[in-house]
């Protein structure tokens, strides 16, 4: 099978060079200029620099390069994807669409498998996703990640075609956990970097992991997903690195808001909008999830981290 990766942002790049150890790949970026820069100067410099393209990773702005492949990786911002969808319906209609992105669009409350079923109805959607860093992916460094879709076979397909030296991928049906638990980790990771930034400590970090850990599993069995997959790569793994590495862009946003600090708009921070997509939707399922619900108010500003603090020691003594 042949894969594109429509997106060249830091992951879409990363993905695209992993893959092209294996035979050709076609990376597409929007703009036809940026599409040149990388193709003839063998860098993605603006989102992943230092990294020199493979010569069998060919660059396009040509959505015909695109459709001319049979899977395609999906690698831009949640928010953008429907748009994305939507800009190419005919080059994609009936394609293997594999969504990298994480997160809930924020309007519908919908994740990314739902989105691409939803715009494209003829394609055959599934998700990758699990604990990585496009800097690590890029350099070769050992990844394993999580290959959800509902259709068993094309999911074992899916793994075959998409495992590579250093990318090992492990496979699912269950979506719905697949895609909450990259979602929702986002969130827990901007509060654990306000924490560390705030310098409340080692401990409370532990402790907002744990939680968060258990607010993710109530939300995630609430829309029908299995534990093992929250207890995985998707949920368990993706928390685990993102709350403890400053190269994650959701921790660093934490970082920044403990700290007091201003932080670049420009940069992707997925768990922003998605704190308040699954804010709105637990208090539709009724569920009780303090933790993101302290995300949104410090996220847009209408709520200290003190007063946060504050409100999760307060809440009554319960069970584990
Ligand atoms: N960077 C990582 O380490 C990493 C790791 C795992 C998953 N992801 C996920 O991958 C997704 C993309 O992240 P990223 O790091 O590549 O972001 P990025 O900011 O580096 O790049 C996003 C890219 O998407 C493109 N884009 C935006 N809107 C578009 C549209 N409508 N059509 C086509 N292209 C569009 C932008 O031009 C840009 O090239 C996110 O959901 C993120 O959570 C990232
Ligand atoms: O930089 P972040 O915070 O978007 O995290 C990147 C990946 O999702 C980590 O698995």
């Amino acid at each position: 099978m042949s894969v594109a990766v429509l997106g060249s942002g830091a992951f879409g790049t990363a993905l695209a060079v992993s893959l092209a150890g294996k035979g050709p790949v076609t990376l597409w970026a929007r703009s036809a200029e940026q599409a040149e820069l990388m193709q003839t100067g063998r860098e993605n410099a603006l989102r992943l620099p230092g990294v020199r393209l493979p010569d069998s990773l060919r660059v396009t702005a040509d959505i015909a390069d695109v459709q001319a492949c049979e899977t395609v990786l999906l690698a831009v911002p949640m928010q953008k994807l429907r748009q994305a969808l939507a800009d190419h319906t005919e080059a994609l209609g009936r394609h293997v669409l594999v969504a990298c992105c994480k997160g809930i669009e924020l309007k519908t409350g919908m994740g990314p498998v739902s989105i691409i079923s939803e715009v494209l109805p003829d394609a055959r959607p599934a998700l990758l996703t699990g604990p990585s860093f496009a800097q690590d992916i890029a350099r070769g460094l050992p990844t394993a990640l999580t290959l959800a879709c509902a259709e068993a076979d094309l999911s074992a397909a899916l793994q075959e075609e998409l495992t590579t030296a250093n990318l090992r991928l492990y496979r699912t049906t269950d979506t719905i956990g697949a895609e909450l638990g990259g979602a929702l980790k986002n969130v827990m990771a901007i509060a654990c970097g306000a924490v560390i930034g705030a310098g409340l400590g080692e401990s409370a970090r532990a402790a907002l992991m744990t939680r968060g850990y258990a607010e993710m599993q109530r939300m995630a069995l609430a829309l029908g997903a299995q534990a093992e997959t929250l207890a995985g790569l998707s949920g368990f793994g993706d928390l685990a690195l993102t709350c403890t590495s400053e190269l994650s862009r959701n921790y660093r946003l934490g970082l920044a808001l403990g700290r007091g600090e201003s932080f670049d708009p420009s940069i992707t921070v997925e768990g922003v909008a998605t704190a308040h997509a699954v804010n709105a939707k637990a208090l539709e399922l009724g569920l009780d999830m303090p933790i993101t619900r302290c995300v949104t108010g410090l996220v847009d500003h209408s709520l200290t981290l003190n007063d946060a603090m504050a409100q999760l020691l307060a809440r009554p003594l319960k069970e584990e």
